[in-house]
């Protein structure tokens, strides 16, 4: 792949990349200088989830109006869809200091009356993959968020004590792939969880068209509608194949990105028309090769795609099922008549195409899966 040429240096700073807490870096991973040069800094700038914004945009003023912090705020959403952003914008609205951390990051109790005995009155503490976040600290947290207090444990057994310790007011902002995986305690505690969901083509063509401006790149309207229609309604996904699109377009035409150009492009680096990338593609023709169709669990078609459950759930699914291509049925996942399609086969008749299941082998069967289903943790 050829490097990218923009020097991180000349893009805007990201106005937080180095902003605040030692646990910075654990919180994006791989998020280039270039990422953050292209996030959004206020709900203005942002393109997309309109609702999500009306509501952020009542809770942010009317607690402004108040003069208080707002209410702790749950971001939930498949990854790339601009939880981070949100968050950052979130305390630019609100003008306050951004505190970054993660749930893997907080293994301890410690760990985590640390950061909060830091906060200043009216912070943000940001924590990213909160659903990651260990036992004692969600215990911990619950506490926080509700009183502004957290004992802290000093010493072990018969001699220990615990110190109650005052936290400044501040707002919680969790961020979330799996909301479904909170404990209910954890999630009660959110006044207001924001469901961000794929973006419309559309909104993704506006999106391309802001960072190809903030890239100097010259994309031609038709491109943007093209690449688009192919990045599975992630904003992250849109700008990633954006940069590869100009790399062609700069090493074998002559720098304009038209849609010839990202047509020929996109092919090279196997997008195909619908944006499946290569594990969406082989998650969908595992459970039509494999499976006949399915109904399948979750964790078994992981197993044999090599992957994580954790990532074929969070990261390829909620974009097959949007898509219509995989339904999600008591029994296990389904591929619809519209995937079969996609892969050149026909459904056989005894194939599921949809909401009748057929009965399964219950060895194919991931016991996980009616918890998943119901919900309950
Ligand atoms: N509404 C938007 N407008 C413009 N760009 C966006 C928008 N949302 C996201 N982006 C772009 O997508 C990138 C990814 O967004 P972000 O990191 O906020 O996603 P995320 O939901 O936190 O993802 P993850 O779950 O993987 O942490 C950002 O760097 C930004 O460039
Ligand atoms: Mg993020």
């Amino acid at each position: 792949m050829t490097p990218d040429p923009v020097d991180p240096r000349d893009l805007p700073p990201g106005e937080f990349a180095e902003d605040s807490s030692p646990v910075t870096a654990e919180v994006l991973p791989g998020d280039g200088d270039v990422e953050a040069g292209l996030r959004p800094k206020s709900l203005e700038d942002f393109i997309g989830q309109p609702r999500v914004r009306e509501q952020l945009q009542l809770v942010l003023t009317g607690a402004r109006l108040r003069g208080g912090t707002p209410d702790h705020i749950l971001l939930s959403g498949p990854p790339g869809l601009g939880k981070t952003s949100m968050a950052m914008i979130i305390a630019t609205e609100l003008g306050s200091s951004l505190r970054l951390t993660s749930g893997p990051a907080l293994e301890r109790a410690g760990d985590l009356a640390a950061m909060l005995s830091n906060l200043v009155e009216g912070d943000v503490l940001f924590i990213d993959e909160i659903h990651r976040i260990a036992r004692p600290a969600e215990e911990m947290l619950y506490l926080a968020m509700e009183d502004f207090r957290v004992d802290v444990v000093v010493g072990k057994g018969p001699g220990a004590t615990s110190i109650p310790l005052e936290v400044a007011p501040f707002t919680l902002v969790g961020a979330t792939t799996r909301s479904g995986s909170l404990t209910g305690p954890l999630r009660d505690r959110f006044g207001f969880t924001a469901h961000m969901d794929f973006y419309e083509p559309a909104e993704l063509q506006r999106i391309l068209a802001r960072s190809a401006g903030i890239l100097g790149i010259d994309l031609d309207p038709s491109a943007g509608e093209e690449i688009a229609r192919r990045s599975r309604g992630t904003p992250r996904i849109a700008n990633r194949l954006l940069r590869r699109v100009r790399d062609y377009a700069e090493v074998r035409a002559d720098g304009v990105v038209t849609r010839e150009v990202s047509r020929a492009a996109l092919a090279v680096y196997d997008v195909d028309e619908l944006g499946l990338d290569r594990l969406d593609r082989a998650v969908l023709g595992a459970l039509v090769r494999s499976f006949g169709g399915g109904p399948v669990g979750v964790s078994t078609l992981a197993v044999a795609v090599g992957e994580e459950t954790s990532t074929v759930e969070e990261v390829c699914e909620p974009f097959l099922v949007r898509a219509g291509l995989v339904a999600r049925t008591p029994r296990g996942r389904v591929a619809t008549a519209a995937a079969w399609r996609q892969l050149g086969l026909t459904a056989p008749p005894e194939a599921t195409g949809g909401i009748e299941v057929r009965a399964h082998e219950p060895s194919l069967f991931d016991p996980g899966e009616l918890d998943e289903r119901t919900g309950d943790p």
